[in-house]
């Protein structure tokens, strides 16, 4: 098995990874990825048994003892990774019964951007059509005006595609690399319940980094899709700004996870209104959290507990959740699952994995969702969704999107 990172020009890729696969989300698995990076940080026969055991908890010896060195680091300061030592990258799922997939490599090599292949896709197939997404949201739009508690729910379709060949997913990572530099693309392989299959995300949505005790997460939530002609561009960002729904749309996802992160910081900063940030195809309220975390709490721990989110969820989360499972087609299984990489002193990175694929063989299936509030209309939201499928399917070749 093999993975690879990239962002802003630069290729991370693992060549002898080793797999770790757990069938649902795990409470365990922050230590299991703990106790692996362990056993490959320290060299063979340099330190007792004993001191090579794994902490019972993250946050056990050995690890505070490494996280000392990076203490002074920033998070959002230097390189997301250095690739010098061992590396778990992988992905937990949507739904909390959705499989668990990391490698964990020795090292990583580092290079330029690999030169894409072109792509041969012959079909591409919105799942469901756009008259029965807009139908899903309108009937929805009911639960959120009533008397329930249901405040927001993230409503997705998919977009199948087909090629006459098989869909080179290094080419497919590399052609999202160059056409998205702040994007973080990640190819993973990825366990479904049609097989193994391979992940690739170009997402621009980070849930949570770790270096040291420092920590910062950047929600997306609220969007507008991208004009062509500049002028017209820049006045949808600023309607965007300005625009209650989108505010209120992205307010639920700011305050769940300053929420989870409060009891577990001894400082958090939590800006009162979004910025904005842009990908090729669309505009996104964006808020920058960040805060110092009080205990050793390792990043696959942290974004265990933050996801799902409700940028890719709803409020409250167990029952737009459910509602989803209900109203979409299918599981998303690693898509809007989370997805990132952690080293051995605890320290990495999680994004949403959004403006992705899942691959097999000749085979890609697209998702994209859109958040659905009181006052969001039905032909908008298939609208946003045809646009964010743009960045994958623009990777594949394609100029245009699905309907
Ligand atoms: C769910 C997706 O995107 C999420 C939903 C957004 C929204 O509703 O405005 C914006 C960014 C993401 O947090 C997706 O791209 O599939």
């Amino acid at each position: 098995m093999s993975f690879s990172v990239s962002r802003g020009g630069t290729w991370w890729s693992a060549a002898d990874a080793g797999g770790v696969s757990l069938p649902s989300i795990d409470p365990e698995l922050p230590d299991i990825l703990v106790g692996a990076l362990a056993r490959l940080a320290v060299p063979a026969g340099t330190v007792a048994d004993g001191a090579l055991a794994v902490p019972d908890a993250p946050g056990g010896t050995m690890t505070n003892g490494l996280l000392a060195a990076h203490e002074a680091a920033p998070a959002d300061g230097g390189e997301p990774l250095d690739g010098t030592g061992p590396v778990a990258a992988g992905y937990f799922g949507f739904e909390s019964d959705a499989p668990a997939v990391f490698e964990v490599a020795s090292s990583l090599s580092r290079g330029p951007v690999p030169r894409p292949n072109p792509q041969h896709v012959t079909a591409v197939t919105a799942v469901p059509a756009r008259e029965d997404y807009e139908r899903a949201v309108a009937d929805v739009l009911g639960d959120l005006t009533g008397p329930g508690p249901l405040a927001k729910i993230v409503l997705g379709r998919w977009a199948d595609v087909e090629a006459d060949r098989k869909i080179d997913t290094v080419s497919l990572a590399a052609a999202l690399a160059l056409g998205n530099p702040e994007a973080t693309v990640m190819r993973l392989a990825a366990s479904t319940p049609d097989g193994p299959q391979t992940l690739v995300t170009a997402t621009p949505e980070l849930l949570i980094a770790r270096r040291g005790r420092r920590v910062t997460s950047r929600p997306l939530a609220g969007s507008a899709v991208r004009h062509p002609d500049p002028v017209r561009d820049a006045r949808q960002a600023e309607a965007l700004l300005a625009d209650a729904k989108n505010l209120r749309e992205h307010r639920f996802v700011v305050e769940a996870i300053a929420d989870t992160l409060l009891p577990l910081c001894i400082d958090l900063r939590v800006p009162g209104t979004p910025g904005l940030v842009s990908t090729p195809a669309m505009w996104h309220l964006a808020t920058e959290i960040t805060g110092t975390l009080r205990d050793d709490v390792n990043v696959a721990a942290l974004a265990q507990l933050l996801h799902p989110t409700p940028a890719v969820a709803g409020t409250p989360t167990d029952l737009a959740r459910d509602l989803i499972a209900r109203l979409e087609t299918r599981p998303r299984g690693p898509l809007t699952g989370a997805a990132g990489w952690m080293t051995a002193t605890g320290d990495g990175e999680f994004h949403v994995v959004i403006r992705a694929a899942l691959v097999a063989g000749n085979r890609a299936r697209l998702f994209a969702g859109a958040g659905i509030v009181a006052g969001s209309v039905p032909r908008d939201e298939a609208l946003e969704t045809a646009a964010k499928m743009r960045t994958v399917l623009t990777a594949l070749g394609l100029s245009q999107s699905i309907e």
